[in-house]
C-alpha cells in the first residue's frame, strides 16, 4: 500500500489524520475518453478511438471501482474487444502486484511485476495513487483513464457500432435521475463502507455508519415499489450499486464494521441484490475468494493476523422475486 510521488514508489497507508480521522478518497487523475469516432469525450484529450483489440483493461476482482468495469465489459458484450489483466487480491508494500502465485492473471502487454510500473511507463515522474481499474492504450502507449465512473460509461456507447450491442444503461430521458442516485449511493454507500472501514477516529466511524444505514433504509424503501433503483429499467446506477452489496455480507459487515444488520436481512436489497447477480454474464465477474483475500490480508492494520473468515455461507442463486414488480 502506498502512492507514487514524482515516479517513486513510497508505501505509507492513508493520512487521516489531517481530517479527523477520517479517509478521503483521491480523486481520479486520468480522464480522457475512449468514443466512437476518437473525437474528444467530456474531459482530456481527443484521439482515443473505439477499435478491436486496442485498449486493455486493469482490474482487481476485489475492487468494487474495478468490478463495475469488468461488469460492463461483461452486459455489453465487450470480451472480445478489450482485454483484461487481473492483479493479485494481496496489495502489499508495492500496491498491487501481477504475482501469478497469489492469483494474478499477470500482466499480458508489458509482464511488469507491479501495477505501479503501468502508471510510470504512462508518466515516468507521476505523483499520486495507484488504483484499479486502469483502461491503457495499447496505440499511444498511454492510460485512457483511471476513472471508473467514466469507464462505464465509455463501454455503454462508444463500441455499438462495433459489437452491435445497443443496450443503453444512461439513457438520456433517465439521466437527471441516474445523477441524483449515483451521488447519494456514492457518498453513504459505495464511499461510505470505506468511510466506516477506514476510519482512525470513533466520531469519524459512527458518522459513516449512521449515514450508510440511513441511505439503505431509504433504497430499501425505494426497492419495495419498484424494481430497479430509477424506475422499471435497469441503468448503471444499479451495477454501480451492486459492486458494494455484493460485498457487504461476505466484508463490509464484519472487516469495515458495518454491522447494524446484514444485507440478507433487508428483503427488498436482497431479493435485488440477487436479481443483478444472476443478470447474464455477471456472476462470472464476482469472485469471493478474491475479495475477501484482499480486504482481511491486505489491510493488516485492521486485522493484523490475517486471518480470512471462513463464512459466511452466502446463496445468491436462489429466486429473487423480483418479477412481480413489472420491468
Ligand atoms: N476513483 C477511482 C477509485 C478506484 C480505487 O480507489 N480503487 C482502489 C481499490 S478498491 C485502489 O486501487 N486503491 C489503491 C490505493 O488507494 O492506493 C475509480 O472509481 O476508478
Amino acid at each position: 500500500m502506498g502512492q507514487l510521488v514524482n515516479g517513486v514508489w513510497h508505501d505509507e497507508w492513508y493520512d487521516t489524520e489531517s481530517n479527523d480521522g477520517e479517509f478521503v478518497r483521491e480523486e481520479a487523475q486520468l480522464r480522457h475518453w475512449i468514443t466512437a469516432d476518437g473525437s474528444p469525450g467530456p474531459s482530456g484529450e481527443g484521439g482515443f478511438k473505439a477499435e478491436k483489440g486496442r485498449y486493455h483493461l486493469y482490474v482487481s476482482l476485489a475492487c468494487p471501482w474495478a468490478h463495475r468495469t469488468l461488469i460492463f465489459r461483461a452486459i455489453k458484450g465487450l470480451e472480445r474487444y478489450i482485454g483484461v489483466s487481473i492483479v493479485s487480491p494481496e496489495m502489499l508494500e508495492q500496491g498491487w502486484s501481477f504475482d501469478k502465485a497469489s492469483g494474478s492473471t499477470g500482466d499480458a502487454l508489458h509482464d511488469f511485476d507491479y501495477h505501479h510500473q503501468i502508471y510510470t511507463k504512462n508518466k515516468a515522474d507521476y505523483s499520486g495513487r495507484v488504483t484499479v481499474p486502469v483502461l491503457w492504450d495499447r496505440h499511444s502507449q498511454r492510460i485512457v483513464s483511471n476513472e471508473s465512473s467514466d469507464i462505464i460509461r465509455m463501454f455503454n456507447s462508444a463500441f455499438d457500432d462495433l459489437t452491435g450491442n445497443h443496450d443503453d444503461y444512461w439513457p438520456k430521458a433517465l439521466r437527471d435521475d441516474i445523477e441524483a442516485i449515483n451521488k447519494d449511493v456514492y457518498d453513504n454507500v459505495n464511499n461510505g463502507v470505506y468511510r466506516a472501514g477506514f476510519a482512525t477516529e470513533q466520531g469519524a466511524y459512527e458518522s459513516a455508519y449512521d449515514r450508510l444505514f440511513a441511505a439503505l433504509d431509504r433504497l430499501e424503501e425505494r426497492l419495495s415499489g419498484q424494481r430497479y433503483l430509477v424506475g422499471a429499467q435497469i441503468t448503471e446506477a444499479d451495477w454501480r450499486l451492486f459492486t458494494t452489496l455484493i460485498r457487504f455480507d461476505a466484508v463490509y459487515f464484519g472487516h469495515f464494521k458495518c454491522n447494524r444488520q446484514t444485507l440478507s436481512s433487508f428483503p427488498n436489497l436482497s431479493g435485488y441484490v440477487r436479481e443483478l447477480y444472476q443478470w447474464p454474464g455477471v456472476a462470472e465477474t464476482v469472485n469471493f475468494e478474491h475479495i475477501k483475500r484482499h480486504y482481511y490480508y491486505s489491510h493488516d492494520m485492521i486485522n493484523p493476523t490475517r486471518i480470512i473468515p471462513k463464512g459466511p455461507v452466502l446463496d445468491f442463486k436462489s429466486p429473487h422475486g423480483r418479477e412481480s414488480l413489472g420491468g
